[in-house]
């Protein structure tokens, strides 16, 4: 487990310079604050289940994170086309991992890139595990809108936020029912800010 986690910390920073670059705030943008940031890793185990059509694994969310990369033992991870807000399989392809882009990044880029909203499902006959491994800034640094896009016709879209501002939002919510953290952070056209 060291050398995966090792190894996929360096393909986030990889990626999360790649997605930088491709803003046009460079590669280099957030390699600072990903070096001191943080890295969690989850061990997701879900039973079979002898009704899955009645139960979720997890409930529809995004990920507080710039980047989560997941490995799945076996298909079960579903995401939402936010266009028509309809499920799609995520198939398991094997050996490869799933990259999600988290709250972090759609801050950062002022809203150019989403945050996926993704859930897990259950099946009847297999117990399924997922190893999420989830980047992110350190716990109390705040990631805030790229100033280089922001401008009369891209207004700020985001207040800054930490990951601490978000388990405070966890503790205080519950994502089962449907809040959405990131939803809190929209700066409204009649805000004061
Ligand atoms: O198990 C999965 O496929 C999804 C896991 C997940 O979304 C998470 O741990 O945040
Ligand atoms: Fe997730």
């Amino acid at each position: 487990m060291g050398k995966y986690a090792v190894e996929l910390r360096k393909l986030a920073l990889e990626l999360t310079g790649a997605i930088t670059e491709s803003l046009g705030i460079g590669p280099a943008y957030l390699d600072n604050k990903m070096e001191e940031g943080m890295q969690v890793m989850a061990a997701n185990c879900y039973p079979a289940c002898p009704q899955p059509e009645l139960a979720l694994g997890l409930p529809p969310h995004s990920d507080y994170s710039c980047l989560t990369i997941l490995l799945q033992s076996s298909q079960g991870l579903e995401i939402m086309d936010a266009d028509d807000g309809t499920w799609l399989a995520v198939p398991k392809l094997e050996g490869a991992l799933e990259v999600h882009l988290g709250d972090h990044l759609q801050v950062l880029s002022n809203g150019l890139y989403k945050s996926v909203v993704h859930r897990a499902t259950l099946n009847g006959e297999r117990t399924r595990i997922s190893v999420a491994s989830f980047h992110s800034l350190g716990m109390d640094e705040k990631m805030e809108t790229a100033e280089e896009l922001v401008d009369e016709q891209h207004p700020k879209g985001y207040k800054a936020s930490s990951f601490r501002d978000f388990l405070k939002f966890l503790s205080a919510n519950n994502i089962g029912e449907g809040q959405s953290f990131i939803e809190t952070l929209k700066i409204k056209a009649n805000d004061v800010y």
